[in-house]
């Protein structure tokens, strides 16, 4: 810098150059935050006090159009038109309401009569006193006159003190208030001394204060008498209805006996309908209460109404109750009159089951059964696998596979048992179960039928070996125990056969009649031996899977099928009569969901079945295998293969000629001996084909059924052979102590791991955690 220079900077700012020293310093005064200002730009305008009046003023017409905005905004919301929308229901309800509520007030104070006179006259021990003389029980009669008499006597002593005690009172009171009166008539009270001033004072403002509330009180007291009737003389359903528009913006809220009783009063049905005009009331045996997802009730229907005309009526009753068809279940109860109502909240079924409980840990015993889905309840169901057999039917992919797989992978977790799988069909479901399986064949063409065909006849001399066994254990028992089953040596282990697209094995033309019979036999007797046959179908007619399988299966899962037919071939007869609908499940809407008969107590269950996936690059499944490996290695067993020993001893399979001779009737009233023969031959060559006349006489006495003359030749009548079948068929369910009951469904194992799920069970796609039930032996 130059002397100039800085002379010229002194004279700018005298403080920024100072001397220091010999140097010459440039002070800088502190930096702080700022900001260049360009006042090349236009600033913004400072508006004067006067300047805002003005706008304020120019902008104050419009303020009561914004508010106006603001409030039909407000107006429009919502809460704001559903209150509205109640408030208008209500006012159009109003004469109506007054009505109801005089009645309740004539009805309360008719009841609180009722009450009274039955209090008076002990009407309730009487009642007790002539019920026991109806009984003849003399001692009950005698005690409830014996209580009569003494509640009389108390009775009466109770009024004698009260009176007593209300004439000590007022000959007190009297004689103090004569004295008191007398001396304010008297004395002047300025005369009196102080105290007694003090206590008419007193007695004044009382006496005020009670005159200026008697008038009050005459009011008041009327209205609350009137409110008390009235309440006294309600309708008993629950819930404050005044409150709620029975319309359909109401409809996603409770479900109560009151709308119940109004969805059946317009079903249609003719006596239902009349019971209505007459002023009947319903009766409900369970009142409307939660119960899982949903609400269940329970009614007794009244004269002339099935339960079955108001399942037929489904689809009304579910639009009357505001929900879909498929969260609406009227079933029959105990009795035809009697109907169970399970209504689910709405929307609580789309959600799915959640994670499979033992996805990632866990054991299990198959004597306690395997988490399988949640109910219709939201309870996990332990579905069971011991002493059953399962038929599993839907449309094609709604989710049977699947269904049978989580099955297959609880039983694959019980280290103990033995697992068999046969799919008929081109399908890798079961691949990864490959190293848990003892036999494992997949595929469409005949040897994968043979070889299912072999598994049934070797499971049937497995049963047979089993029952030998069963019968030489001290106290022969009469089935397979979990005690039994972990004995190795027995080879009584729980043994699982699943057969999936099993109508294609029992429709194959070289194996399907064999596969069939063997089937039947096998349902109808293993049970008791720990063997348990899962069969999986798209088809349940009775043309692929046999009439006696679908009678004879304790359980049965249906996931959407299309119709009656379906429907009762899955869940047993005159199940879609009773309301037990799983044509109710909307294709691929409620893939996953099934109706199951037999799997819990309850008639039946509406289940969302857990899903454990395989498909798509997600597999879930093989870790599940992977785990069931390591279970087996740690009990320090190997995988159960003790039928396989059996196979070489299984003989040759059994005819069942009573069934092949049925068959040949073809439908027929009556038929010729020389055309039964002709076609049995054709039928069965291989067994039929050498037979004789007397052979045919032979069986057909062997079945108590006698060849009968018509028009000169000998016939055999199809009522004959349908007697000799029903015959059969009850010595089977009844005589023969292996059979498996028909329709017994089976029931929830009684320790279930953990039947009540925890509180966040309650809501769907949460899963309950399995535990490990058990240690292997
Ligand atoms: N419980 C479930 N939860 C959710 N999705 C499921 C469930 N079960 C099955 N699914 C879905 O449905 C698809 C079909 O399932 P699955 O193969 O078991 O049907 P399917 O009835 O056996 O069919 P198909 O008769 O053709 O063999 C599965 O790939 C899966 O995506």
């Amino acid at each position: 810098m130059t002397d100039e220079q800085r002379e010229d900077a002194r004279r700018t700012d005298p403080g920024t150059v100072a001397k220091h020293g010999g140097t010459d310093v440039e002070h800088v005064g502190p930096i702080l935050d700022g900001e260049l200002v360009d006042d090349t730009l236009p600033q913004p305008r400072r508006r004067t006090l006067r300047q805002r009046i003005t706008r304020w003023w120019r902008y104050a017409p419009r303020v009561p159009l914004w508010l106006a905005r603001l409030v039909g905004r407000g107006w429009q919301s919502g809460p704001a038109v559903r209150a509205r929308s109640v408030a208008a229901y209500r006012v159009r309800k109003a004469p109506a309401d007054v009505a109801r509520l005089a009645w309740f007030v004539v009805r309360g104070h008719w009841r609180w009569l009722v009450k009274f006179w039955e209090w008076a006259t002990y009407a309730d021990l009487r009642a007790d006193a002539r019920r026991a003389r109806l009984a003849g029980d003399a001692e009950a009669r005698r005690t409830a006159q014996e209580l009569i008499r003494s509640d009389a006597r108390a009775r009466w002593a109770k009024l004698g003190i009260a009176l007593q005690r209300i004439v000590i009172t007022l000959r007190v009171v009297a004689p103090v208030a004569v004295v008191l009166w007398a001396a304010d008539s008297l004395m002047d009270r300025k005369a009196m001394w102080t105290w007694l001033a003090e206590v008419y004072a007193a007695l004044d403002t009382v006496w005020s204060a009670l005159t200026a509330a008697v008038p009050v009180l005459l009011w008041t007291v009327p209205v609350l008498w009137a409110v008390a009737a009235a309440f006294e003389g309600r309708d008993g359903t629950p819930g404050a209805g005044w409150l709620v528009q029975p319309d359909r913006d109401d409809a996603d809220s409770w479900i109560d006996e009151r709308m119940i009783s109004k969805a059946l009063a317009h079903l249609g049905i003719g006596p239902l309908d009349r019971f209505y005009r007459d002023g009947g009331e319903l009766v409900y045996t369970v009142a409307a209460r939660k119960d899982g997802d949903g609400t269940f009730a329970q009614i007794r229907l009244p004269l002339g109404v099935t339960a079955d005309m108001v399942a037929a009526r489904r689809s009304k009753l579910a639009a009357n109750l505001g929900r879909a068809s498929l969260e609406t279940w009227p079933t029959k109860g105990d009795e035809d009159g009697i109907l169970d109502l399970w209504i689910a909240d709405k929307g609580v079924l789309r959600g799915g089951a959640g994670q499979w409980p033992l996805a990632d840990e866990g054991q299990v015993d198959l004597f306690d059964g395997v988490p399988f889905g949640l109910s219709q309840r939201g309870l996990v169901i332990n579905a069971p696998l011991i002493g059953v057999n399962w038929l599993i039917g839907g449309r094609p992919g709604q989710g049977k596979s699947a269904a049978l797989r989580t099955l297959l992978l609880g039983a694959a977790l019980d280290p103990t048992a033995e697992l068999w799988v046969f799919v008929m069909g081109e399908s890798p479901d079961f691949d990864p179960f490959t190293p848990r399986l003892s036999r494992y064949r997949m595929g469409m063409d005949d040897s994968v039928a043979e070889a299912a065909t072999q598994a049934l006849a070797d499971l049937l001399s497995e049963m047979e070996r089993r029952g030998k066994i069963l019968g030489e254990q001290p106290g022969r028992p009469p089935k397979v125990s979990r005690k039994l089953a972990d004995k190795r040596a027995l080879g009584l282990h729980p043994l699982v056969c699943g057969i999936d697209e099993c109508h294609e094995l029992f429709q194959h033309p070289s194996y399907g009649k064999k596969a069939a019979e063997l089937a039947v036999r096998l349902i109808k007797r293993g049970r008791k031996y720990g063997i348990t046959l899962l069969l999986a179908t798209q088809s349940p007619t009775k043309d692929s899977i046999p009439r006696e399988v679908t009678r004879n299966v304790s359980c049965g899962a249906a996931f959407s099928v299309a119709d009656q037919v379906a429907n009762d071939g899955l869940l047993g007869s005159g199940k879609y009569a009773a309301g037990i609908r799983a044509t109710e499940l909307r294709i691929n809407t409620d893939r996953g969901t099934c109706v199951a008969v037999g799997i819990t107590d309850e008639t039946f269950e509406l289940v969302r079945t857990f899903y454990v996936p395989f498909e798509d690059g997600a597999d879930d499944v093989t870790p599940v295998i992977a785990r069931a490996m390591a279970l087996i290695e740690e009990a320090g067993r190997a995988i159960e293969t003790s039928a396989r020993r059996e196979i070489e001893a299984a003989g040759p399979v059994e005819v069942d000629t009573l069934a092949d001779l049925a068959d040949v009737m073809a439908g027929d009233e009556r038929v010729r001996t020389q055309h039964v023969l002709a076609r049995l031959a054709e039928a069965n060559p291989e067994h039929y084909g050498a037979w004789s006349f007397a052979a045919l006489a032979a069986m057909l006495a062997e079945h108590g059924i006698t060849a009968r003359k018509s028009h000169g030749v000998m016939t055999v009548h199809a009522a004959d052979v349908t007697a000799a079948l029903t015959r059969r068929d009850t010595e089977d369910e009844t005589g023969e102590p292996d059979g498996e009951q028909p329709g017994s469904r089976g029931v929830l194992p009684a320790t279930p791991p953990g039947q009540h799920p925890p509180d966040d069970q309650a809501k769907p796609g949460v899963g309950r955690r399995g535990s490990a039930t058990r240690d292997a032996d």
